[in-house]
């Protein structure tokens, strides 16, 4: 794709924005809208209230138990925070959602019909769950742009991205994700001249041109410099509600800056749940931070 057409992408893009910005309206075509709506297959099933839901997991490593009957679920367009001491379980916990370790009980739902046990880890990322690692994984030598483009390739297949073209809409995704990943006036950039943060927000991007139901971030800011902190919170602000999010996160402030709900686990369960304020001030979850 050339400048122009993202030009022309960005332009549709604020368009389309003025057009929303009239008082009831929404993309999706207001409230009404969500009325009388057929479930459609391939499509989560929101009806109950959840996109993600978990109940009575289980999973040992060699007889040592990472995850102990672990329940818990989350809204769809909520930002979870997930909390704990080192060795919680927090990685782990993600990785059960996206198929890399099968727990040995329990059970695990993406909205109310899709059994994410019956999924392997590429099925689920097509279901649309992505997980950003710690560490960036960008394309060092190809531009801003190309990582985006490329992004959107891999998900279309092998196959098909041997004649891909981008088409209108997906030029109009692309222009919106440079503009949310705050990398708009740097799309010709090598990624590998990228900060840190940038290449953060670049691998968000990658995964937002696939467009997640749900994203599982993990550390997201680890490394960061405060004012890259700062950008990335306004981000999760801005994807949460037309994505849900899980951000396994260790810094505190950044945590506050983003969180509804916490979650802290800690030894593979649920210790504690609410507002950062209530669970700072549980007297099991400042003995789980302080012992040790
Ligand atoms: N593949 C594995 N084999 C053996 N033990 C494992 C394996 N993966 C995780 N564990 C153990 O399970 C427990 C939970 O680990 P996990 O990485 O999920 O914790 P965490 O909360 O993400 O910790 P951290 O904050 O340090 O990243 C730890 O005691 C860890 O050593």
């Amino acid at each position: 794709m050339t400048p122009d057409l993202l030009e022309q992408g960005a332009r549709r893009l604020a368009d389309r924005q003025a057009r929303l910005a009239a008082p009831g309206q929404t993309a999706s075509g207001g409230r009404a809208a969500g009325f009388s709506r057929l479930a459609t297959p391939g499509e989560v099933d929101l009806a109950h209230g959840r996109i993600l839901y978990l109940e009575g997991v289980n999973v040992s490593f060699d007889g040592f138990k990472a995850i102990n009957d672990l329940s818990l679920d989350i809204a769809p367009g909520e930002l979870r925070c997930i909390i704990g001491p080192n060795g919680a379980g927090k990685t782990t916990l993600m990785d059960i959602i996206t198929g890399k370790t099968r727990p040995d009980s329990g059970t695990v739902y993406f909205g109310s019909t899709i059994d994410l046990l019956r999924h392997n880890e590429p099925g689920i990322a097509s279901l649309g769950i992505g997980r950003k690692f710690q560490k960036p994984t960008v394309f060092e030598e190809l531009t801003v742009f190309e990582n985006l483009e490329l992004a959107l390739k891999t998900h279309k297949g092998v196959a098909s991205s041997l004649f891909f073209r981008i088409d209108s809409a997906q030029s109009d995704r692309l222009a919106e994700t440079l503009h949310t990943i705050h990398l708009a006036g740097s799309v010709a950039r090598r990624a590998g001249d990228l900060s840190h943060g940038q290449k953060q927000w670049l691998e968000i991007g990658m995964l937002l041109m696939q467009d997640p139901k749900l994203l599982l971030l993990d550390e997201p800011v680890a490394g960061m410099t405060d004012e890259e902190t700062a950008r990335t919170a306004e981000l999760f602000l801005r994807l949460k509600g037309r994505h849900s999010l899980m951000v396994v996160e260790h810094d505190m402030g950044f945590v506050r800056s983003i969180a509804q709900t916490v979650t802290v686990l800690c030894e593979g369960s649920v210790l504690a749940q609410g507002t950062l304020d209530q669970v700072q001030a549980d007297e099991r979850v400042i003995e789980v931070y302080l012992g040790r």
